[in-house]
């Protein structure tokens, strides 16, 4: 079994069965966290979240395994990369942040669809991943660069430097979200409504499938 992550509990899916992870990409201020929590409020016991590990210090009150896996020597969460035992990972300010692929699994072991936000560069990491089963990847997109920009400064989260950083990155991110075959889904959130909708048909047949599914296993245990 492998070393980092989640332990791999008994699982009522075979290995590559079971529901597929959702990712999430798309700049900064898309919506990405608007259109998730407008998910959650209406299907909320089906999906869940993979705990990533970082080699950064516990904050106060973060509890390991909760917030993170908290890994101590930075050699080692190297090493587990080398293997192969993550979907995606990246440096943030020195400190290294990744999700394992058995961190992903946990989440599907439980029945539950794992969401995972992730950026471009991590996207590219993951479609290099032979993840079972596969992810399915959907890419959120602002109407327009100016909208982008528009709905970013009535957040009011951003100085005139982030903005500015923030709506360079979107450009970049913009392209590789738009080249045909990066994504599953690509969804232009004009109106919120419109949008919700769309993400919600794309994902619905994943969360019936995952009812069933539990259905049968429920049913499993009883016989
Ligand atoms: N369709 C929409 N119409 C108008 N405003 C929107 C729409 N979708 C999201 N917003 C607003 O745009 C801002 C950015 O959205 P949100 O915070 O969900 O983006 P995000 O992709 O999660 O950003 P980040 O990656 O920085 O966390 C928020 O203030 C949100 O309320």
């Amino acid at each position: 079994m492998s070393s980092f992550g989640d332990s791999a509990e008994a699982s009522q899916f075979d290995p590559g069965k079971g529901p597929r992870p959702l990712i999430l990409c798309g700049p900064s201020g898309s919506g990405k966290s608007t259109l998730l929590r407008r998910l959650l409020a209406e299907f909320d016991s089906a999906f869940g979240f993979s705990v990533s590990h970082t080699t950064r210090k516990p904050r106060e009150g973060e509890i390991d395994g909760r917030e993170y896996h908290f890994v101590k020597d930075p050699e080692e969460m190297k090493a587990a990369i080398a293997r192969g035992e993550f979907l995606e990972s990246a440096v943030f300010s020195g400190n290294m942040y990744g999700t394992s692929k058995s961190a992903v699994d946990a989440v599907r072991n439980m029945g539950k669809i794992c969401v995972l936000d992730i950026d471009v560069q991590g996207v590219q990491q993951v479609r290099q991943q032979d993840l079972q089963p596969p992810p399915l990847l959907v890419f959120i997109r602002p109407p327009s660069l100016e909208v982008l920009e528009e709905r970013l400064r009535s957040r009011a989260t951003e100085t005139e430097e982030s903005l500015a950083r923030r709506l360079e990155t979107a450009r970049v991110e913009l392209e590789y979200g738009e080249r045909p075959g990066n994504f599953d889904l690509v969804l232009i959130n004009d109106v919120i409504d419109k949008a919700y909708e769309e993400l919600r048909a794309f994902i619905l047949p994943e969360i019936q499938k995952l009812k069933n599914e539990n259905a049968d296993a429920m049913k499993d245990t009883r016989n």
